[in-house]
């Protein structure tokens, strides 16, 4: 067996959990309200997608929806990590999307069903390459942004963050063993809104890394 690269944590098969409105500005402008505990979300690993391939809009869906989100990813596994060692934890991060199927997520909310066919689908986490630790000094103080068809639709701050990176993972592990490879999608800022098949995303972290995609149908 040829040794694994945290590199490509995403041929890992691991866990790829989301934290949902994260930023109260996103809260908002779905009409949610402010969390007071972190709310938590699962895709499964088919969910990845590279550069190269395209996102690919679920049949089932007319309102498939951009969030641009600060991924970390696992470097050392625990649980019931300590908020003061979270970071120790971390190998680096990711830029990601979390494409949400809305017009599901809706109606799966008024149920009071579980998100997984608005979240969890094929293609719903974009990936950008690996960014070691060291790349991104302060994860809490960088910007996303994304464009859709060369428009910004969002630009946050992770400053923004309502619950902290080292706060999620200390959270997050009291009940899910962490592991090595595991990517913590941290939440979106303000400004989703629908993509078109057809339609070309870029986003970015700063001066740190871009990456693009372009929308197809399934
Ligand atoms: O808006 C949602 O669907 C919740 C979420 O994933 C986020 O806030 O990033
Ligand atoms: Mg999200």
């Amino acid at each position: 067996m040829t040794a694994r690269n945290i590199s490509q944590f995403w041929e890992w098969g691991r866990k790829i959990i989301c934290v949902g409105r994260n930023y109260a500005d996103h809260a908002k402008e779905l009409k949610n309200a402010i969390p007071t505990e972190p709310i938590l979300f699962l895709k499964p690993p088919s969910a990845y997608v590279r550069e190269g391939s395209s996102i690919l809009v679920p049949r089932y869906s007319n309102n498939l929806h951009h969030e641009v989100e600060l991924g970390v990813v696992i470097g050392k596994g625990g649980t019931a990590i300590p908020e003061s060692a979270a970071m120790e934890h971390v190998a680096g991060y990711a830029l990601c999307l979390d494409m949400t199927a809305r017009d599901v997520q809706d109606v799966c909310k008024s149920k009071g069903l579980p998100w997984t066919r608005a979240k969890a689908f094929n293609t719903s986490c974009p990936v950008s390459e690996f960014i070691p630790k060291e790349r991104i000094p302060d994860p809490g103080n960088v910007t996303l942004w994304l464009k859709v068809n060369d428009q910004l639709r969002q630009n946050g701050c992770t400053s923004q963050m309502i619950f902290s990176i080292p706060y999620l993972i200390s959270y997050i592990s009291e009940f899910i063993t962490l592991e090595e490879g595991d990517l913590i999608l941290t939440g979106t800022p303000k400004g989703v809104s629908a993509v078109q098949v057809h339609d070309q995303l870029q986003a970015g972290i700063q001066d740190v890394v871009t990456m693009s995609f372009r929308v197809d149908r399934q």
